[in-house]
């Protein structure tokens, strides 16, 4: 399972993490989106955030049950400590981590498609970068994602995966 700030690259790593191992791929806001027919910006203001996170915690849950895929989860999953927990004992938890200066630099890739950044000026989304971290702290391996190629990533996180599965072996 992938979890880390929005923008940091957990649907495209995950996506391609899954194709190398031969895995499904499962990205949580796109499991939503496909329930309610509606882009995460919809769903936003449709039926509003509280709702978005029951449907979060309710999607999580489901599907943390099932062994052997590739998750992705959204930046905001981990606010709920109910969801956060259930992760972490069910799931190998990869934090992708991103530093404020390279998230600046992609800010532009997603602040369309992030309801949670409309109308934010520089310094809130600086501030509530920071904010987040706390939620992040807990994982299973941290993977450095600042100046890397979004292949070049998975590559890594495969081969971690794959080391660990010897070790246990
Ligand atoms: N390693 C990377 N280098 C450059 N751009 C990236 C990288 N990983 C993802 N991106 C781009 O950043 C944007 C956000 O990626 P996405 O996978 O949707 O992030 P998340 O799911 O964490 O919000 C996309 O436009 C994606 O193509
Ligand atoms: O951090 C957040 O609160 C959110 C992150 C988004 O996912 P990504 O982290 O994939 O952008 C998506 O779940 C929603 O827009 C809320
Ligand atoms: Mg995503």
């Amino acid at each position: 399972m992938f979890i880390g700030f929005m923008g940091v690259g957990k649907t495209t790593i995950g996506n391609l993490v899954a194709k190398k191992l031969y895995r499904d791929f499962i990205d949580i806001d796109h499991e939503i989106e496909q329930e309610y027919g509606m882009s995460i910006p919809e769903i936003f203001s449709e039926i509003g955030e509280e709702a978005f996170r029951k449907k979060e915690k309710e999607v999580i849950s489901t599907i943390c049950q099932k062994k052997l895929k590739v998750i992705s989860v959204g930046g905001g999953a981990f606010l709920q400590e109910e969801v956060k927990q259930l992760c972490l004992d069910s799931c190998i938890v990869f934090y992708l981590d991103l530093s404020w200066g390279s998230w600046k630099e992609r800010v532009n890739l997603i602040i369309d498609s992030r309801p949670v950044l409309k109308g934010k000026s520089m310094e809130d989304m600086e501030k509530l970068f920071y904010e987040r971290q706390e939620i992040y702290a807990n994982h299973h391996s941290k993977v450095n994602v600042d100046k890397k190629e979004a292949e070049e990533i998975a590559e890594h996180v495969v081969d971690s995966i794959k080391l660990s599965w010897e070790l246990y072996e």
